[in-house]
């Protein structure tokens, strides 16, 4: 196959950031996605509606300028603290956000201010429940005995299942799996159950983050797994389960803030998203499942209408930038400098044909 035209897919895990990153991140995320879900990690964090509205103004004047016109949809969310109260809740259902996100104090970028523990927020999830909210997770342990590569296995025993059976009827994303444990224990749940998957996680295994020399670009959380966790991810993926989806956890960090001694976690792969995760489908012998997964699954989800417009993908080979301008400095992607397999034509291109 040397096309693929697909419906617009959105992308139900991102970061876009704020003030003047907005103008790369906005811009390349409108490029390809119809809509996505904004992750309110931001420093002070999205806590209520009316923050989370602000914050779509910023979204949505840097979207006029670097893409007049586009269509591109930011669905807002708030950050779960140790102090959310019902009322927050309910308002921000009331004011359109479709999502809460759970951060474990600690597990990851500006999580600081996140859940100290899972009783500290049933009040909230309670009105999440009766409202209709959807529970966004960080599905990470943050206890240090726990070794890192084990902390989303063991968030599971520990935190998920007691956690659905306290509220069976809440809607639950597992956000950015990593492991065999968490595709098998997703593919096993109810409808109220669902996991995104993002591109590096489908297409890289740990030997990545080390390969001839330690590679912070490719330093994320929750980290790059052994093979067999990658193969088990392309699996449920491909496998055409509605609960698997789209989310890119596209995650911009500036190139000196990854390229230090304590370096950030995030990849940054919007620039080119679509285009990865095309090659992890096609390798798996598998892109007729790639407009489910990237399209369908998520809206249908969330209860949203799908997208009616369609992009186009061609298999031509093309290098990723080394770096685009971000703030003051740049921003390295994921794949740097380096061949991509697929490209994707810009919507006019593709509406002519
Ligand atoms: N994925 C990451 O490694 N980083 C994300 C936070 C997150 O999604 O956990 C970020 O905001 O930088
Ligand atoms: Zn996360
Ligand atoms: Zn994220």
């Amino acid at each position: 196959m040397t096309t693929l035209t697909i419906t617009r897919p959105d992308d139900w895990h991102l970061h876009l950031r704020d003030g003047a990153a907005l103008h790369t991140t906005v811009a390349h995320a409108a490029a390809q996605f119809g809509r996505a879900i904004v992750m309110p990690n931001l420093r002070p964090p999205v806590t209520d509606a009316a923050q989370a509205l602000a914050y779509r103004e910023r979204i949505l004047d840097a979207l006029q300028q670097v893409a007049p016109g586009s269509t591109f949809e930011p669905l807002m969310t708030l950050y779960l603290t140790d102090r959310t109260t019902p009322e927050t809740i309910r308002s921000a259902k009331a004011q359109g956000l479709p999502a809460c996100k759970l951060y474990p104090a600690g597990a990851t970028t500006n999580s600081d201010a996140g859940v100290t523990a899972l009783r500290n927020i049933y009040p909230a999830l309670q009105a999440m429940q009766e409202v209709g909210m959807v529970l966004l997770v960080h599905g990470e342990v943050t206890d240090p005995e726990v070794d890192l590569f084990d902390r989303e296995a063991v968030f599971i025993e520990r935190q998920l299942m007691p956690l659905r059976q306290d509220f069976p009827e809440l809607k639950i994303v597992m956000e950015h799996i990593t492991t065999r444990d968490a595709a098998q224990y997703v593919a096993e749940a109810d409808q109220r159950l669902a996991a995104t998957i993002t591109a590096h996680h489908l297409l890289y295994n740990r030997n990545a983050i080390f390969l001839g020399g330690v590679r912070p670009h490719y330093y994320c959380l929750p980290v790059l797994k052994r093979e067999v966790h990658r193969q088990a991810l392309l699996q449920a993926a491909t496998s055409g389960n509605p609960r698997f989806f789209l989310g890119t956890d596209s995650a911009p960090h500036a190139a000196p803030l990854k390229e230090a001694a304590v370096g950030c976690a995030g990849c940054y792969t919007a620039a080119a998203a679509i285009e990865l995760y095309a090659e992890a489908f096609e390798q798996a012998g598998a892109l007729d499942r790639l407009e489910g997964f990237a399209a369908f699954h998520g809206a249908d989800f969330y209860g949203l209408p799908r997208n009616s417009e369609r992009i186009t993908l061609h298999k031509r080979s093309w290098q990723m930038p080394e770096a685009y301008p971000y703030v003051e400095t740049v921003l390295k992607p994921l794949r740097a400098g380096e061949a991509m397999a697929w490209h994707s034509a810009p919507a006019a291109t593709s509406a002519a044909g």
